[in-house]
């Protein structure tokens, strides 16, 4: 038997990969446009890497015992798992070489689709902001060991002196995120397929093994939540057979350590326990330490996530100190530091925001001051407290500071917050409302519009950005903004649109927009985090007290409505929304922080109605992704999660149309709080799924109105008139017309306008052929 190689006291499960200055983005975005070569990408991405582990090195990770995660990705790491396994779907056959391998264009169109070979479908990756590809494997799936990637970066670590720890994801939750392929026997399940997966996966720790790895790190998030389609119990014994066959003797493989970020384990952790990995990652952060000793963890070693991955307040290390030394007490072989998930939620470093206030960035670590955080607790553990004793009462410190600052609590808000009745929740019954806005807003059947955004062009972010430069004067950046918006309103009468958007050129992102304009927030200038692909967002910082000092949206919106006879759709992002895409303060209840965003939003639609805006839409696309992983917690975020919406958008009268969107298509998971958030119109997206939730509607005897969305704006492609038309005549089939209103799956800021337009054509002539066939 070889003995286990020894694991570091400190280490991080992940690091933002897209490069401080969003490099990964720029260079992949280039050779998508044909402006650089796969090697120049390549080049960029080496760098990138070596810079990342020169930095957490001089942060003071180990580089001798892995400490280091070696965990980048050009696109998804869970498009890397499909592309190691040989999982490319049938479509993309042609791509791949003959030993089964992606070259990076390959890889790069199996993301992004080409023609009418659609992408891997994208979804949300746990309760985060982040989307993954989901693999799409059938009962023919050949998986072989088609990629060594995650070899070659580790051997080009080591080259630099850097013994790193590979990161992949786990076989478990792989196949537990896969959809079944296409053409599946009905109850096929992906995870029936684990038998045949599990010797890749055994070929790829050989592989490591041979090149040096002592330890790989295996996530499997899939384990701390209840959402996943397999049940519970198959996914126990799944975990139990994947790790028997895993975890042989040690002279074949690295030594095996599993991580479970993004929640509690729960069951799973005794099952874990009780194979032979040689050490398990426990999130400390939204999960719990197990009350007493587990069987099995006496010859492991456990990883205790105590660092937040997920968001960026400084530890209180005093209080997390604590908790590791209780830990100590469960007779684990060895506990260790680690964060509670990867490090690639956050931006890199505080110290990249010249423009933060000075005392707002003392409460905070991004992903560099998280590793010294790490760093300082293994020292602390491994040392004794007095070694760490300054650090202690510095983090001590910048907690209490907070405790105290100005703006964290303004009384004026809390005492609006405490006198709010019932009232403020509800609004009249749904069959006046219906009547009212039938008469005010006088439109055709099966109405048409758009979610909101038109496309966000070079030219906007340019423009854009030399404003915030100050090479262009307000005046001047409102005028072309305004240019923008005369172009947006033109289109769409011209296309025969019947609500109007003002497109939200003036907008840098749709949480991150209202986040400049609320007192409460801070907005990064470098703060970028991956949300899928290439795309990045700057999450705002939600650290005080919310309030609206001013009208947000209204001159904008009235402009807009001043150019046309149609009615223009006034349009804001919910408090769920702007909380679950922001960094929110972690001390009070979210549903408290949700609330006061919903008054300065009520204040907003107040404005925008008194304004004579008939249709408001309040967007709230993450109302799903923040739904707890476990069951158990669902009715507590529904219960404050609909009431900040509701608290929003119950101040207005009853001939004033709510609207909101949300965009995924799991309806009937959650058709309970959309029925409570009680909008007169929920546009959602449908397309992909060739309007499956329509059932559920009709299922669940929804009594509002919905817009399926008819085109789907996560492809280039644009849906022909017949298409649309097939689509809206299931919709007219499934649910009653005046409950039907017509649009795409969501905004259009992420397409071009040689698509858009079309598309929204297509969408009105099909929408005309079914209105004369009512
Ligand atoms: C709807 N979605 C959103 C999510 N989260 C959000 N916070 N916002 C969303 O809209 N989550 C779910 C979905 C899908 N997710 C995304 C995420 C990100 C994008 C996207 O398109 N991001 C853009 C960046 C948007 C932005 O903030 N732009 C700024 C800065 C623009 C910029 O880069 N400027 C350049 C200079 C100009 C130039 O030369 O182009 C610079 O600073 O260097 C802005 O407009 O001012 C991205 O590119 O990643 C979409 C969906
Ligand atoms: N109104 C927003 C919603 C996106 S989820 C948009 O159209 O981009
Ligand atoms: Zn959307």
């Amino acid at each position: 038997m070889t003995s286990t190689p020894t694991f570091p006291a400190g280490s991080v499960l992940g690091y933002p990969r897209i490069g401080p200055r969003r490099e990964l983005k720029k260079a992949i975005e280039s050779f998508w446009a044909g402006r650089s070569t796969a090697d120049e990408v390549e080049a960029v991405a080496a760098d990138l890497r070596r810079r990342t582990r020169t930095r957490l090195a001089e942060l003071g990770l180990r580089t001798d015992v892995p400490a280091i995660p070696s965990a980048f990705s050009f696109y998804d790491h869970v498009l890397d798992a499909s592309a190691v396994v040989g999982a490319v779907p049938a479509r993309f056959a042609d791509l791949v070489d003959e030993n089964g391998r992606l070259d990076l264009a390959g890889y790069s169109t199996v993301a992004r689709g080409r023609g009418d070979d659609l992408p891997l479908e994208m979804t949300k990756w746990f309760d985060t902001n982040y989307h993954y590809l989901v693999p799409e494997i059938g009962p023919d799936t050949a998986f072989r060991y088609a990629s060594d990637r995650p070899v070659r970066e580790f051997t080009e670590a080591l080259a630099d002196g850097v013994l790193t720890r590979p990161v992949i994801v786990g076989p478990v939750t792989y196949l537990a995120l896969a959809k079944a392929a296409e053409g599946s026997p009905e109850g096929f399940a992906p995870i029936d397929r684990l038998q045949d997966l599990l010797p890749v996966y055994a070929e790829l720790l050989r592989d490591l093994k041979a090149a040096g790895a002592t330890w790989v790190q295996l996530d499997e998030p899939a384990l701390v939540s209840d959402s996943i389609e397999v049940p519970a119990d198959q996914l126990l014994a799944a975990v139990v057979e994947a790790y028997r066959a895993l975890a042989t003797d040690l002279t074949d493989r690295p030594a095996i350590f599993v991580a479970a970020p993004y929640g509690d384990l729960g069951a799973a952790l005794p099952v874990l326990a009780s194979t032979d990995v040689e050490a398990i990652g426990i999130d400390l952060v939204r999960g719990h330490a197990p009350a007493e000793t587990v069987p099995g963890l006496e010859t492991k070693t456990l990883v205790a996530g105590v660092i937040d991955g997920h968001n960026i307040w400084r530890a209180d290390l005093d209080a997390k100190l604590q908790i590791l030394e209780q830990l100590e007490g469960l007779g684990a072989a060895a506990v260790t530091v680690g964060t509670s998930t990867s490090l690639f939620h956050v931006p890199h470093d505080t110290a990249d925001e010249p423009n933060l206030d000075a005392t707002l960035k003392s409460w905070l670590a991004f992903a560099d001051q998280k590793t010294l955080e790490i760093v300082t607790l293994a020292e602390g553990l491994t040392e004794g407290r007095e070694a760490i004793h300054e650090e202690l009462l510095a983090a001590t410190d910048a907690v209490n500071s907070r405790k105290t600052a100005p703006g964290v609590v303004r009384p004026e808000v809390r005492a609006r917050a405490a006198a709010l009745t019932e009232d403020a929740f509800n609004r009249g019954t749904w069959e006046s409302r219906k009547e009212q806005q039938a008469k005010r807003l006088d439109l055709p059947p099966l109405p048409t519009t758009t979610i909101g955004s038109f496309p966000q062009t070079t030219e906007i972010r340019v423009a854009r950005a030399a404003f915030g430069r100050g090479e262009l004067t307000a005046e001047q950046y409102e005028d072309e903004m305004k240019a923008e918006i005369r172009r947006v309103v033109e289109l769409q009468e011209k296309i025969g649109l019947d609500v109007l958007v003002h497109g939200e050129p003036e907008r840098n992102d749709m949480v991150q927009y209202f986040a400049e304009n609320l007192d409460g927030f801070a907005v990064t200038q470098n703060g970028w985090v991956q949300s899928y692909g290439s795309r990045c967002t700057r999450p705002s910082i939600l650290w005080g007290d919310v309030s609206r000092p001013a009208p947000i949206t209204v001159a904008w919106t009235s402009y807009t409505q001043s150019l046309t006879e149609k009615h223009v759709k006034g349009m804001l992002t919910g408090p769920v929304t702007i909380l679950a895409w922001s960094f929110v303060r972690d001390d009070q209840p979210l549903g408290d922080t949700a609330n006061q965003v919903g008054l300065a939003l009520r204040d907003e639609i107040a404005d925008l109605e008194a304004a004579g805006i008939a249709i408001i839409q309040v967007d709230e696309p993450a109302l799903r992704e923040l739904l707890p992983l476990r069951e158990e917690d669902h009715a507590a975020y529904l219960d404050w999660s609909v009431r900040s919406f509701r608290l929003a958008t119950a101040g207005v009268r009853d001939d004033t149309q709510i609207h909101t969107h949300l965009c995924y298509s799991e309806f009937g998971e959650i058709i309970g709080a959309i029925d409570g958030l009680d909008a007169d119109v929920t546009s959602i997206e449908a397309a992909r799924s060739k309007m499956e939730i329509l059932g559920d509607i009709n299922a669940a005897g929804y009594p509002r109105a919905v817009g399926p969305g008819v085109y789907d704006i996560h492809s280039p492609r644009v849906p022909s008139e017949g298409e649309v038309e097939e689509l809206l005549t299931e919709a007219v089939k499934a649910i009653a017309v005046d409950q039907l209103w017509v649009n795409p799956d969501c905004g259009l800021k992420t397409r071009r306008y040689e698509e858009v337009a079309p598309s929204l054509e297509h969408i009105i002539e099909a929408t005309k052929a079914v209105r004369a066939t009512l």
